[in-house]
C-alpha cells in the first residue's frame, strides 16, 4: 500500500491545483482546497472532542459504560459517517493517503456504526464497544488537530508525537473491540437471519449476513497488519526523518 507521494504520482494533486514539490517537503495546496480541508478538520476534532466530552461526562455521572451508547449514538453516527469525505478527498487528489488504505480504514468503521452497532441492539451494552469508541475517539482527535495545525503551518511537536505513537496501542485496542463485538453479535444475527436472503426468491439469489460476518472478521486478519505496518512506517518517516521506498502493490 504505497502512497502517492512515495510512487512520485502526487496523487493526481495537479489537477487539484497543487504544485509540485520537492521529495520530503509539505505540498502546497490550492486555496480552496486548503480552506476547505481547515474547516473540515476543525469541524471533524470538534466533533470528536464533543463525543470525547460527553463519554467522560456519562461515566462520572452514571459509574458505567451502560447507556452511554444511547447518549452518544448521533454524534457517533453523524461525524464517522462524515469520514467518508477522507475518500472523496483521495479519490479527487487534494490529500495524498492511499485510497486504499483510507478506504479500509473508513469502510470498516462505517460497517461497525451502521451494520453492527446501529442494528444489532443487544449488544450496545458490551465493553468492547466502548473500547472502540474510546480508541477511535482519542486517535480522532489527535488525527484531526495533526492535519489542522500541519495546514496552518504550527505543528506543535507533542500532536505530532502523539499522532505517531498513540495508534501503537490504540489500533490494536480498537481492532480487538471491533473483532469481540463482531463476534457477540453472531448468534444474534444467526437466530434472526437479519439482513440475509434466503432461496427460493424470484432473483435466485442468496446472501447468508452471518457468513458475511464471520468473512469479514477473517478479512482483518490480512488488512490489518497492512495498515498498522504502514503507521508504523509514517512513524519512522515522521518522526525519525528516514526516508522510505515502498513498492506499489
Ligand atoms: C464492508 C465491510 C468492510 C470491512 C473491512 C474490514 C477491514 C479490516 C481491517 C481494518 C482495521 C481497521 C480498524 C480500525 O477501525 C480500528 C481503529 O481505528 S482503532 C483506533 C486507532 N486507529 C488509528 O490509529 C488509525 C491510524 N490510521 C490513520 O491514521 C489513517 O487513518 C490512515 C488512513 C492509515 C492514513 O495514514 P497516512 O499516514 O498514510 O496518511 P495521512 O492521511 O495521515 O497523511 C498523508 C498526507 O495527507 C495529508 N492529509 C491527509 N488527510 C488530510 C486532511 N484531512 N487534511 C489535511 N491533510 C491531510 C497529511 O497531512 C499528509 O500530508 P504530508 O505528507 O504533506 O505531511
Amino acid at each position: 500500500m504505497a502512497s502517492s507521494e512515495e510512487d512520485g504520482t502526487n496523487g493526481g494533486a495537479s489537477e487539484a491545483g497543487e504544485e509540485k514539490e520537492a521529495p520530503g517537503r509539505r505540498r502546497r495546496l490550492g486555496l480552496l482546497a486548503t480552506v476547505w480541508l481547515t474547516f473540515y478538520n476543525i469541524a471533524m476534532t470538534a466533533g470528536w472532542l464533543v463525543l470525547a466530552i460527553a463519554m467522560v461526562r456519562f461515566y462520572m455521572e452514571k459509574g458505567t459504560h451502560k447507556g452511554l451508547y444511547k447518549s452518544i449514538q448521533k454524534t457517533l453516527k453523524f461525524f464517522q459517517t462524515f469520514a467518508l469525505l477522507e475518500i472523496v478527498h483521495c479519490l479527487i487528489g487534494i490529500v495524498p493517503t492511499s485510497v486504499i488504505v483510507a478506504g479500509v480504514q473508513v469502510s470498516s468503521r462505517i460497517f461497525m456504526v451502521w451494520l453492527i452497532t446501529h442494528s444489532i441492539k443487544p449488544i450496545r451494552f458490551l465493553g468492547h464497544i466502548c473500547a472502540c469508541h474510546v480508541a477511535w475517539t482519542v486517535t480522532e482527535i489527535t488525527r484531526y488537530s495533526f492535519y489542522t495545525f500541519s495546514l496552518l503551518d504550527h505543528l506543535p511537536y507533542f500532536i505530532k508525537w502523539a499522532r505517531y505513537n498513540f495508534f501503537i496501542i490504540l489500533y490494536p485496542v480498537g481492532v480487538v473491540g471491533e473483532l469481540l463485538t463482531i463476534y457477540a453479535a453472531l448468534p444474534y444475527v444467526k437466530k434472526t437471519g437479519m439482513f440475509s436472503i434466503r432461496l427460493p426468491n424470484k432473483y435466485n439469489v442468496s446472501f447468508d449476513y452471518y457468513y458475511f460476518l464471520l468473512i469479514t472478521m477473517a478479512s482483518y486478519i490480512p488488512l490489518f497488519p497492512q495498515l498498522y505496518f504502514h503507521m508504523l512506517r509514517q512513524r519512522r518517516k515522521v518522526l525519525h526523518g528516514e526516508v522510505i521506498v515502498e513498492k506499489d502493490d
